[in-house]
This record gives structure tokens, C-alpha cells and sequence, in this order.
């Protein structure tokens, strides 16, 4: 195949693995991206996302595996994927002292961009950053700035956007409007890879794939890896549910209690023995049914499972 031969794969690597010294941070993990998809990079704090994405990206050179990036060699093409993608990275790095126009007119000119000021004018009218093109980087609030960045990472219209955990610390609406913005980019054929520690962003997007101490532990739709958990879950609302979740916590059958808003949802592989802890736990002032386990619940059933798995293989 040569370098650019076409393929409906954005990211198509296998067998990825990074070593630092005796640290595997990533141990064989495989990611075939379909072109125009928005995938839901999760799992744990040091779970290797980060270190995965700069491999994909061609930052970081892998201890072992291969593959391709838009059609360009991981290992050999780092230059050509670097050019086509957008990569934010967790810390947006842009200069604090300078305007919103004169970061974006840096980057230009840092990707040699043709008709620079046309550029930075569209991407300012874009992102809806037109009004704020003189103030000062620094000064702008989370929402802003991470506009900004957005700004900055796809005004060379990369092909592929891979963005880090890039709405940590912004707020609701913000966050909502920079999805807003990622689907708006995905319908016109961007491709999205993403991490996210929050479970209604992993919601929005096409396919989520997760991550476990450098090991991919699962990765499909909501509801497939839902359905993989296996799990059931009962949800306990009433003005007695604050009592509950330390008695819970240690009945058998019962993995996990955890509170949504003012309920308790208690969850674990066997129907009966929830049944069992439901039925001690029954008073005038709680109200039990079953549910649909949400998405956290079936990441913390999996991350268990793959931790005990860790056990006793290891
Ligand atoms: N340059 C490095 N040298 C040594 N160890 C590293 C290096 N980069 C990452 N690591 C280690 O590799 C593991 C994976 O880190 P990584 O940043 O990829 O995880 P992550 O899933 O992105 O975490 P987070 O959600 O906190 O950003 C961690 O244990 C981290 O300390």
C-alpha cells in the first residue's frame, strides 16, 4: 500500500504498546477508526489515552506495534499525519499575551498557510470568535479559551481531530457548545477522536473505546457495552436513601452503591442477590425499582472485572 492509498480508516493501528523503562504504559492496544465518526477515548487517570493518541499522532514512537494514521504510516510518515491532524493537547498552549487573532495568526504561519488573514478571518467567523478577535488570550474565561483552541487546532482543516480531555474544567453550557461544534465539524467529514472522563460527553459520541492500565477493556455503542457489563441495576429515591449506601455496600451480590442526584443505585451481576438486598433494605421512607444501569455503572463493573482478571493472571 503506498503511504496515502485510500481506506474508509482514519486510524487503523494494532498491536500498540509503549514501554517508559519498566513502565508498559499502553499494552497492545488496536483502534480502527472509521473516516467521519466521533470515538469516546475513557477509562482511568494513567490508563495510557494520552500516550495512545501521541503514538496515533506520530509524537511518540511505539516500543512495539504499527500502523496508519489517514492513510500515513504511523512509524515512518509522523511529518505528513502531523500536517493533516488537529491535535489539542490536555494543557491548550497558546501565548497568554497575545490576542485571539494574533495566537490564530501564529499558527497560521506556523503551518505555512497560503492567504493567511482569510484564514484566521473564517476561522474567527466560525468559531463565532469575531467580536473577541482583540482581546487579550489570557484574560479569557475556560469556555473561551477552549474555544480558542478549538479555533487553533482546525484552521489548517486537518482531516483528524484528536483532542485530550479538552473541556476539563469548562462549564456546562460551554461544554455543550463545544459538542455543538464537534458534531457541526464531524457532518462535514472531520473525523474525532476524543478523551473525556465524563459520561454524558461518551453519550454524544459514536462508539466509545476504554482503557485499563494501557489494555483496552471494551469499546462498541452505549448500549453494547451496557448489555456487556452484564450488570443489573435497583434505584432507591425517597427521603431514607442517604442511610442506605454504607449498609448496602457490604451485602453479597452487591458490587457497587453509588447516588445519582438524590438516588442510590446499588448494582451487580445476579438479579436475586440485589433482590435479596433490596428486600432488607425496604422501608416507609424508600421507594426500590430496577433500571437501566447507566454507562458509569457498566465502567466500574468492567474496570472491576479487569482489575480481578489483573489478579489472577498476574
Ligand atoms: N514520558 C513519560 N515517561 C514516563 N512515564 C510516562 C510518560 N508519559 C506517561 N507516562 C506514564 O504512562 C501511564 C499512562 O499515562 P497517560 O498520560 O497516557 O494516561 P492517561 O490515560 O492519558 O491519563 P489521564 O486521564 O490522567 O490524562 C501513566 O502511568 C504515566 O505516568
Amino acid at each position: 500500500m503506498s503511504p496515502s492509498a485510500p481506506t474508509n480508516l482514519a486510524i487503523d493501528v494494532r498491536g500498540l504498546v509503549k514501554r517508559f523503562d519498566d513502565k508498559v504504559a499502553v499494552d497492545g492496544v488496536d483502534i480502527q477508526l472509521p473516516q467521519g465518526q466521533v470515538w469516546g477515548f475513557l477509562g482511568p487517570n494513567g490508563s495510557g489515552k494520552t500516550t495512545t493518541i501521541r503514538m496515533i499522532c506520530g509524537l511518540l514512537r511505539p516500543s512495539a506495534g504499527e500502523g496508519r494514521c489517514l492513510g500515513f504510516d504511523i512509524l515512518k510518515d509522523s511529518a505528513r499525519i502531523k500536517r493533516a491532524t488537529g491535535y489539542m493537547t490536555q494543557k491548550f498552549s497558546f501565548w497568554g499575551d497575545l490576542t485571539i487573532r494574533e495566537n490564530l495568526d501564529f499558527v497560521a504561519r506556523l503551518y505555512q498557510m497560503p492567504n493567511r488573514r482569510r484564514s484566521v478571518d473564517e476561522t474567527l467567523d466560525t468559531l463565532g470568535l469575531t467580536h473577541r478577535q482583540h482581546q487579550v488570550a489570557g484574560a479569557l474565561s475556560g469556555g473561551w479559551k477552549q474555544r480558542l483552541a478549538l479555533a487553533a487546532v482546525t484552521m489548517h482543516q486537518p482531516r483528524l481531530l484528536l483532542l485530550d480531555e479538552p473541556t476539563a474544567g469548562v462549564d456546562p453550557q460551554a461544554r455543550r457548545d463545544f459538542w455543538d461544534e464537534i458534531h457541526r465539524l464531524s457532518t462535514a467529514g472531520l473525523t474525532v477522536l476524543v478523551s473525556t472522563h465524563y459520561m454524558d460527553e461518551a453519550e454524544r459520541c459514536d462508539r466509545i473505546v476504554y482503557l485499563a492500565n494501557g489494555k483496552l477493556i471494551t469499546q462498541g455503542q452505549v448500549a453494547d457495552i451496557i448489555a456487556e457489563s452484564g450488570l443489573i441495576t435497583f434505584r432507591a429515591k425517597g427521603p431514607g436513601v442517604r442511610e442506605l449506601a454504607e449498609v448496602l455496600r457490604h451485602q453479597p451480590g452487591v458490587d457497587h452503591a453509588a447516588y445519582f442526584g438524590a438516588a442510590l443505585h446499588i448494582s451487580g451481576p445476579e438479579r436475586r442477590a440485589l433482590q435479596r438486598a433490596v428486600a432488607g433494605a425496604d422501608g416507609e421512607n424508600v421507594t426500590w425499582e430496577e433500571v437501566e444501569p447507566s454507562l458509569e455503572d457498566a465502567f466500574i463493573a468492567l474496570m472491576a472485572r479487569a482489575g480481578s482478571d489483573k489478579r489472577d493472571h498476574g
